[in-house]
């Protein structure tokens, strides 16, 4: 699955968030979108998902654009949103159940991998539970268990590391690593470069709406004539102070 952003220019009123964004996730990448507060992150994945419409420029997944399949489009994206979304009136066990059937998956593989996923993600025995009031972690570990159990062709993943416990960071990184070696391609935005550098592929950093910069971290320190040691979060502070002058 590849993603493609051409040319966008959105937000959320008349006034643009967004400005002249480029940027493309290929089959089997992760790509994380990194950039300050406010930098436009989370704007430019509502746009990905359809939730905020652009003023000009194309979004499409493998050269379809929402508007021309919305559901196909839909099914394709694995979302987890950086504040969870969920349902008051249901139980863990019924999002499952809910995303099963919204999503046409094959019951004999969602019962076999929910209880798996659910243990690792120490979610087990709270089937019955409703994650409305989970802790904040605990609420983003449902999102990613109902994301991996649709086995997208793309996840988008606003902020993964923020309230997720050192452990549950270790074992959805293994979870993403599994999609990926099935073809998933990955695009998630990060302030945790540290983590970021151990597992994208590429980067895209946008400042003020715009696109700075965008490649491997080896690409990027060439680009800023920067030397091969320096981490991604020094070549971040430099390059972001650059764009700050
Ligand atoms: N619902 C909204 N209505 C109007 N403007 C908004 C809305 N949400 C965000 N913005 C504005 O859009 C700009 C980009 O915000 P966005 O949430 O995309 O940043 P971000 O890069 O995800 O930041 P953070 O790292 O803090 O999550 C900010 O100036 C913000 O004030």
């Amino acid at each position: 699955m590849s993603l493609k952003i051409e040319h966008l220019v959105g937000g959320y009123t008349r006034y643009p968030i967004l400005h002249d964004i480029s940027m493309t996730v290929d089959h089997g990448e992760t790509v994380g979108l990194i950039g300050l507060n406010g930098a436009g992150k989370s704007t430019t994945i509502k746009h990905i998902m359809g939730l905020l419409k652009p003023f000009s420029g194309n979004i499409s997944l493998n050269g379809k654009k929402l508007e021309e399949e919305p559901n196909e489009y839909r099914r394709s994206i694995g979302y987890v949103p950086e504040t969870p979304a969920l349902y008051e009136e249901l139980t863990l066990q019924e999002h499952i159940n809910m995303i099963q059937m919204s999503y046409d998956l094959p019951v004999e593989r969602v019962e076999k991998e929910t209880p798996e996923l659910l243990k690792l993600f120490r979610l087990d025995g709270k089937e019955d539970w409703f994650p409305s009031n989970f802790s904040k972690g605990m609420q983003q570990k449902v999102m990613i268990v109902c994301a991996l159990l649709t086995r997208p062709a793309l996840f988008v993943i606003d902020e993964p590391f923020l309230g997720l416990d050192p452990i549950a960071i270790r074992d959805l990184i293994e979870q993403l690593d599994k999609q990926k070696a099935r073809g998933s391609s990955i695009l998630m935005s990060t302030h945790v470069l540290s983590t970021a550098e151990k597992i994208c592929d590429r980067f895209i950093i946008l400042h003020e709406g715009k696109v700075l910069g965008q490649g491997t971290l080896e690409e990027l320190q060439i680009q800023y004539r920067m030397p091969s040691h320096v981490s991604l979060d020094e070549l971040y502070i430099d390059v972001t102070g650059r764009g700050l002058l």
